[in-house]
């Protein structure tokens, strides 16, 4: 029988709670999206008014020739300005990408029951967790989303847990990311004129979180968002982002004759992977590399699915401005912390644009 939704509170526990998540509750048939969900104005997405990130895809097969150094520039350049791009011969094999939005879809397309197992506080290994929003008891409003996270331990682990519909192509998709995530890590990390061992890039980057939303449609798009605006916590985010759109990215500084402030769409190219700069980047670069600010919008007429591999401090991991930047800049920005304190902090706070930054900024720089 159809849930009335009378009271915020039965929806809430039936999105929530029980883990129907926003897929159940459209699957009833709604007219309009409850007051739960509707953003305030400043929030809202003027699809509209955006332009796109025409750029075309950094094509990292050219590491490996005669353009190396230009590939080299065009990728820091991308870090230093927006903080996302978009990269093709990444690695990761083409017929994969389509197997793990098929994936997603297969996941999500399961009836409520099958994906609530893995909800928190029930699911079978503390490392798979299917939810929805992002901390739904903290939000003004809701975000109109429904994700599953499986965060990476062994093969063997992912193999057992992780669910049946996903766990080969997400393990799969990790393997060959990981190894372009340590190469463009890399690269930024040269050009700030610092090499790091590989046992301390093996700790930047020590967890690893696939994640697979699932965005519903939507009955008033223009009042609610996917995501909210958010910059992501770790090091570098590789995202599979299906045909429909709707990913946008604020300007931090002008470019290209856009204005600082204008939120830019990264448009969907078959074949590209998407790449941004997270928290933890901006701050072992002193603020170099810049975290951008980015969001998702919601669509009327079809559902849209983003696969986003997070790769992010071991929690143990003492994070802060690199000391060579620091002695050029003359200046810290940040301060040093161990991360399991800003991941603590950032997943205790609803999304609020770049605010999970000023847990780490230095208030009296040295
Ligand atoms: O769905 C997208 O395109 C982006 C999702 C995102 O920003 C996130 O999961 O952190
Ligand atoms: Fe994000």
């Amino acid at each position: 029988m159809a849930p009335s939704f009378l009271d915020g509170n039965s929806m809430f526990n039936f999105v929530v709670r029980d883990g129907n998540g926003v897929k159940g509750m459209v699957d009833f048939g709604l007219s309009e999206v409850p007051e739960q969900y509707v953003q305030p104005p400043e929030e809202r997405i003027d699809k509209l008014n955006a332009t796109a990130h025409d750029n075309p895809p950094i094509d990292l097969s050219k590491l490996d020739g005669p353009d190396h150094d230009q590939i080299v520039e065009e990728i820091a350049t991308a870090a230093e300005t927006l903080g996302f791009f978009q990269v093709m011969n990444h690695g990761v094999p083409v017929e994969l990408l389509e197997s793990l939005k098929d994936a997603a879809n297969n996941f999500f397309g399961q009836p409520p029951e099958k994906k609530a197992v893995y909800r928190k506080g029930v699911s079978p290994s503390p490392s798979v967790r299917y939810g929805t929003s992002f901390v739904p008891d903290k939000e003004k409003a809701l975000e109109w989303k429904d994700y599953i996270s499986m965060r990476y331990t062994t093969d063997a682990e992912a193999l057992e847990y992780w669910p049946q519909e996903c766990k080969d192509v997400a393990l799969e998709y990790l393997r060959t990311s990981i190894k372009m995530v340590r190469k463009v890590l890399e690269i930024l990390i040269g050009k700030l004129g610092v090499t790091l061992d590989d046992s301390k890039i093996d700790g930047l980057i020590g967890l690893k979180l696939v994640n697979m939303n699932f965005y519903p449609t939507c009955p008033n798009p223009e009042l609610t968002v996917g995501v909210g605006r958010h910059s992501d916590m770790g090091i570098l985010t590789v995202l599979l982002q299906d045909d429909i759109g709707g990913l946008y990215v604020k300007m931090e500084e002008e470019m290209d004759g856009k204005r600082k402030g204008d939120w830019l769409e990264i448009p969907p190219v078959p074949g590209a992977l998407v790449i941004n700069v997270g928290d933890t980047l901006q701050i072992l670069s002193n603020g170099r590399y810049k975290s951008a600010e980015h969001r998702v919008r919601t669509t009327r007429t079809k559902s849209r699915v983003s696969i986003p591999i997070f790769t992010i401090p071991k929690p143990t991991e003492r994070i802060g401005p690199l000391p060579q930047v620091v002695e050029r800049d003359g200046v810290a920005r940040y301060r040093e912390f161990i991360f399991e304190e800003y991941m603590n902090n950032f997943f205790s706070n609803a999304h609020d644009g770049k605010k999970s930054l000023d847990f780490a900024k230095n208030i009296w720089p040295a």
